[in-house]
């Protein structure tokens, strides 16, 4: 198992929500966390919060837009420069906007590449880095429909198969590094008040059947990703009727037609 004590964690999105919720889990379990989200005024009173319970010097925000190489780089930069190292990334900041689809792939898919890059160049040994471990925040949309939000779904299902095909080449390559995927059920956050999509109705129509998670649930299944060091590649579903590993086949299940 991952200590945590006196490791460096980054989390995007980390002003409210389940990004919120990864950083208190991570600070409880002894680590020292930074904070990056575009919401500045909101990330700034977590910092005041969390300095609060957890000491003052453990926990820094940095405005950041996941959205961008340029100021995602820059954050990174200045987290480097204020704690040393990195050896916990989760890439979490994501939206739900099927009317600005651009906006919702540049940083739900791109953005988790982007960071991804980075942590990598940084843990990776061949760099002369120290190892480390990647959480990629994709959702249950990532690996089934939504329906009502298209765009949402493909950049998860590309989350999830960027970060399993990453694994297999951190493994193969002997990186050092760890990549895996996270998968929730609804959970009531301020996401489920800001979707943007043609097909309201459907969506609502969806979550008034749906149960919802806690986002502590949420964050209990994600600090077993860090810490469990025997997981490569996993892809861990939390849904409303249990926390379940993903399996997935190693031959493509096919219905033979005739043509
Ligand atoms: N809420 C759910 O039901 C649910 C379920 C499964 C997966 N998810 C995923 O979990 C992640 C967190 O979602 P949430 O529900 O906590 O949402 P949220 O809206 O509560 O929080 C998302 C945070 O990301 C930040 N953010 C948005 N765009 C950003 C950008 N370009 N750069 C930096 N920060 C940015 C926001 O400011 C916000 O603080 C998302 O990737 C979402 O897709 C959510
Ligand atoms: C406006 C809603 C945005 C929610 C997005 C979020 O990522 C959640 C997605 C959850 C599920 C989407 C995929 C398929 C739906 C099918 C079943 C949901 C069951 C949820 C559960 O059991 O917890």
């Amino acid at each position: 198992m991952m200590i945590l004590n006196d490791k460096v964690a980054v989390v995007t999105g980390a002003s409210q929500g389940l990004g919120r919720g990864f950083a208190e889990i991570l600070l409880e379990n002894g680590a020292k966390v930074a904070l990056l989200d575009l919401n500045e005024t909101l990330g700034r009173e977590v910092q005041a919060h969390f300095n609060e319970i957890y000491g003052s010097d453990r926990t820094q925000f940095y405005p950041c837009d996941v959205a961008s190489d340029e100021l995602f780089k820059d954050a990174f930069q200045k987290v480097l420069h204020k704690f040393g190292r990195v050896d916990v990334f989760c890439n979490n900041a994501g939206i739900l906007n099927e009317k600005d689809w651009e906006k919702t792939v540049s940083i739900n898919l791109s953005g988790v590449v982007r960071g991804t890059y980075l942590a990598m160049d940084h843990m990776k040994k061949q760099n002369g880095g120290q190892g480390g471990v990647i959480i990629n925040v994709a959702s249950m949309a990532g690996l089934g429909p939504l329906p009502g939000a298209p765009i949402y779904t493909a950049t998860k299902h590309g989350v999830v198969g960027f970060s399993r095909a990453l694994a297999e080449t951190s493994n193969i390559a002997d990186y050092g590094v760890r990549i895996n995927a996270l998968c929730p059920g609804f959970v009531r956050t301020a996401l489920l008040n800001s979707f943007q999509t043609d097909e309201k109705a459907m969506l609502e129509s969806i979550m008034e059947k749906a149960k919802f998670l806690e986002v502590e649930d949420v964050a209990k299944a994600f600090l077993l990703l860090v810490k469990d060091e025997s997981l490569n590649g996993a892809v861990l579903v939390v849904a409303s009727a249990g926390t379940a590993f993903m399996s997935f086949p190693t031959e493509l299940p096919r219905t033979p037609v005739t043509l």
